[in-house]
């Protein structure tokens, strides 16, 4: 909702309009009903635009507000990403310990996420990792009852909570994001030109360039929710992309970096370098390139 909330104010600002021009539909996206799987085992991001695909095909509304981090690579084909909001904060924040290196041995870490479980167990192989979902308030809670000494959230997501006061942010290199961490997507049916056009007044292009490559990387990858990737993208129109694949226990990690121009096949090739790089413990969470 508080992405939507920003989203109406950017569009409205640009053109001019008032709030009232702009109908907020909240729909509730199936990856908030089941709260108690983990989302890679009930069937991964699709979860969380599956509802909102339907809503916007039957012309029910006229566009919708994502989560980028949250939406699949391959979209339905009646479907554009129209906008991209200026990104936030990129980077996770740990909550329960001042560092990486301060969390006790041997402590508990919430969390879901296979990239946030892998990379923590490559850093602290004496951790544990337990399951936990929901929304923030719920895992933060889970903190409190003692059900893990620490977890990571998104730090794009506790700012516009008003929570930025959270936790501790964990920088790159040493830490990365998820592909697309911190970008709210706004997107309409494909047929729309006027909302197409509308939205595109609010598009930001490095936004678009960091989010677009890194999806590209996703998908040449064969990533989804079972596999433990992270990215770090820096530029506009020349980018640079860390990224790192992990086995889901965290003992291998495959790095690769390279610099290239937006919208080149930069991307696939670091996905190509990564695979082949990768032993047959990582390669085999990955469905390879074309997924
Ligand atoms: N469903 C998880 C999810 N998807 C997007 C965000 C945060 C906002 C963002 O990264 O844009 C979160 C919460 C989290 O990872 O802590």
């Amino acid at each position: 909702m508080a992405q939507a909330y920003e989203a109406r104010t950017r569009l409205c600002a640009a053109h001019g309009w008032p709030e009232s021009a702009v109908e907020i539909v909240p729909v509730l996206a199936s990856g908030d009903k089941v709260l108690d799987r983990p989302l890679a085992e009930i069937g991964g991001k699709a979860l969380w635009t599956k509802e909102l695909d339907g809503w916007l095909i039957e012309n029910r509304i006229d566009f919708s507000v994502h989560s980028m981090k949250d939406v699949e690579t391959i979209r339905p084909e009646q479907i554009a990403i129209a906008a991209l909001l200026p990104r936030a904060d990129v980077r996770d924040v740990l909550v329960g310990a001042g560092s990486i290196s301060q969390i006790p041995p041997g402590a508990r870490v919430g969390t879901s996420a296979p990239r946030r479980a892998a990379q923590m167990l490559n850093l602290r192989p004496d951790l544990t990792v337990v399951s936990f979902r929901g929304n923030v308030a719920t895992r933060l809670a889970k903190l409190q009852t003692g059900e893990a000494e620490v977890t990571l959230l998104a730090a794009a997501g506790l700012q516009r909570l008003n929570e930025s006061g959270i936790g501790r942010p964990l920088d790159p290199p040493q830490w990365l994001p998820a592909p697309a961490q911190g970008a709210i997507g706004i997107e309409c049916r494909v047929d729309d030109e006027a909302t197409h056009m509308a939205l595109a007044a609010i598009d930001d292009a490095p936004t678009r360039a960091q989010v677009m490559a890194e999806r590209a990387l996703l998908l040449a990858l064969g990533g989804n929710c079972h596999s433990p990737i992270a990215v770090w993208t820096r530029g506009d129109g020349d980018l640079t992309m860390t990224a790192r694949i992990f086995s889901p226990d965290g003992a291998v990690k495959v790095e690769a970096e390279a610099t290239f121009a937006a919208k080149s096949d930069g991307p696939a090739e670091l996905a190509r370098q990564l695979l082949a790089d990768a032993p047959d413990a990582v390669a085999v969470h990955f469905a390879g390139s074309q997924a």
